[in-house]
């Protein structure tokens, strides 16, 4: 899939990772939507990108990923704008053990909320053009993290999901891809944030140090090369993808007897 010309939604773009996946994709030729609550930051960035790539390039919308209605605005306000939607990267995400119903809220139900209201927008069984979904999982998806059980817990939910709604819009012929990211470590706000965010289990972030020194700090960018070739490799369809500095490798799961 060339990116030139295509309409693409990024949740939590205003910072991090999704802030390195909105400029990948307007490297490219895109036209995206950036959406996240931080309204300063999302409003500061847009204009910054709409110096560098054009003010018909972006859309910034304050919206809670928690919310279906505002979900629902900004897919239409999309749609209206640029015309039509064929990438959602689903990566809003927190980390914070002492509030874990929301870690689940906005981790997974937001996840799964999100990429259900977009495939009403993008399948071809209802009108769309077909497109491509990639969740933003993560290592931690793919094994413990002792320091944050609930976290992990939602990372392996959304992989879980991309897998099986992968196969699900195959098999539907829905015509959207769905893959996950799965990065290690990533230098932002909220790998900073880590030791405050640990709750009882702040005596375990010396595990993370541990896990930090074997596996290494990823850069944004460094996230968002991969991103680029799953959302461009057409033959990519419920793969995990995961990424750490000295490798990237698509995970092979053990299959059922
Ligand atoms: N930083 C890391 O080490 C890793 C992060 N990830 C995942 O990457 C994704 C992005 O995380 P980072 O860029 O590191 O975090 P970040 O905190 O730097 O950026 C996250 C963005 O999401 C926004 N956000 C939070 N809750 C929201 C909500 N309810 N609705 C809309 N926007 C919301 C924030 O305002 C922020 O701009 C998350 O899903 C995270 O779990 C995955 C692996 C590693
Ligand atoms: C403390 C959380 C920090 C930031 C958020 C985040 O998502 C970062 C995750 C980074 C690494 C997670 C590593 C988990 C490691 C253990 O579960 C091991 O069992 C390794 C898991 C999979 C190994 C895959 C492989 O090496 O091939």
């Amino acid at each position: 899939m060339a990116l030139n010309g295509k309409i693409a939604v990024v949740t939590g773009a205003a910072n991090g990772i999704g802030k390195a996946m909105t400029e990948k994709l307007l490297q490219n030729g895109a036209k995206v939507t950036l959406l996240d609550v931080n309204e300063t930051a999302g409003k500061n960035l847009m204009e910054s990108l709409q110096k560098e790539y054009g003010q018909e390039k972006t859309l910034f919308m304050k919206c809670d990923v928690e919310s279906e209605e505002q979900i629902k605005d900004a897919f239409h306000k999309t749609i209206e704008t640029f015309g039509g939607m064929d990438i959602l990267c689903n990566n809003a995400g927190i980390l914070d053990e002492s509030q874990w119903e929301k870690t689940v809220s906005i981790n997974l139900v937001a996840v799964i909320r999100v990429a259900n209201l977009a495939l009403e927008q993008m399948s071809k069984l209802s009108g769309g053009r077909g497109g491509v979904i990639i969740n933003t999982a993560s290592m931690a998806g793919l094994g413990p993290l002792p320091s944050c059980p609930v976290y992990t817990a939602t990372k392996h939910g959304v992989i879980g999901f991309t897998r099986a709604m992968g196969a699900a819009s195959a098999a539907s012929g829905y015509g959207v891809r769905i893959n996950a990211i799965c990065p290690g470590f990533v230098q932002t706000d909220l790998f900073s944030r880590i030791p405050s965010k640990l709750g009882k289990l702040s005596h375990l972030d010396d595990l993370n140090q541990q896990l930090i020194e074997k596996f290494g700090i990823l850069t944004v960018s460094e996230v968002a090369d991969p991103f680029f070739e799953l959302v461009t490799d057409e033959t990519k369809n419920g793969e995990a993808l995961l990424v750490v500095p000295s490798r990237k490798q698509y995970v092979t799961f053990p299959g059922l007897p």
